[in-house]
């Protein structure tokens, strides 16, 4: 198996603070993480760290085969592909969904003058259609639901056609039907054999989409547990990692979890 990701012993320190300590974490090409932990836990330095936004103080990061630090890292962004609310609060107020999307293949946020050719916007409309969003293309991305924006940034991070695909809380925000209704699409792009080796970071047991095959469990910087998804999501693990008693339960590939 190649691996797309790999931490060897990285610890991200900030004063006397360990945000991260001692990850050694590896993610394969046909592998979907779920990475989980509670607010603060590292989720999102870590996420940082895999999409080369971040060095880490110590230890060494390699992704798609590349040494974090001996590389170009701008040879290398167009691989990864990253969805986050962070990333949509960049975009500009007037800017179209379709222009959110083709203008990733630029690298920028938003058109401005530079020209499109005919098969990124043929790209961008194949996209958009995929994630259920085709009917938004010339709505202004600030008019979207938080739905609608979500489903837009996923087919944005997506228009480089990345090797790696990061997902920082994609459902964040999103009522019931919104949730289930990206959590069954994310499914459905994890089944496929073509789809890129993927981490999404969630805060809920809820919105793990069947197909993920693999979970990262983080508290306070630090692995509680990392394996394959059956064994690695279980009642003793999520206690560790949230610091409570919980009740796990699972209805055929999803989950769900209850204070006791
Ligand atoms: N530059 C910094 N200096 C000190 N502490 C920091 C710095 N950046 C982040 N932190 C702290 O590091 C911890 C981990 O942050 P991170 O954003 O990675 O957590 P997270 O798991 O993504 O949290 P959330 O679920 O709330 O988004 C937090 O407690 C945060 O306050």
């Amino acid at each position: 198996m190649t691996a797309v990701l790999a931490f060897d012993d990285v610890s991200v320190i900030r004063g006397a603070r360990h945000l991260l300590k001692n990850v050694s974490w590896s993610v394969g090409e046909d592998e979907r993480w779920i990475v989980m932990g509670a607010n603060g836990a590292g989720k999102s330095t870590l996420l940082r760290i895999a999409s080369t936004r971040l060095f880490p103080t110590r230890g060494a990061v390699d992704v798609l085969g590349e040494r974090m630090g001996k590389v170009d890292l701008s040879e290398l962004r167009p691989a990864i592909g990253v969805s986050s609310a962070l990333l949509g609060r960049e975009m500009r107020e007037e800017e179209t969904a379709l222009n959110a999307v083709v203008s990733a293949s630029y690298g920028m946020t938003g058109r401005w003058r530079e020209h499109y050719d005919a098969d990124d916007e043929r790209r961008a409309l194949q996209l958009l259609n995929q994630w259920g969003a085709s009917t938004l293309l010339s709505r202004r991305y600030s008019t979207l639901s938080e739905g609608e924006r979500a489903r837009v940034l996923i087919a944005r991070s997506l228009m480089s056609d990345p090797e790696l695909l990061l997902l920082d809380e994609p459902a964040a925000g999103l009522d019931l039907a919104g949730r289930e209704d990206l959590v069954r699409r994310l499914g459905a792009f994890a089944a496929s054999p073509l789809a890129p080796a993927m981490v999404l970071v969630t805060h809920h047991l809820e919105e793990i989409p069947e197909n993920f095959t693999h979970a990262l469990l983080l508290r306070d910087g630090e692995v509680v547990a990392q394996g394959p998804l059956e064994e690695t999501v279980t009642q003793g693990n999520l206690e560790a990692t949230f610091g409570l008693q919980l009740t796990l339960n699972r209805q055929g590939s999803r989950f769900s979890a209850f204070a006791r």
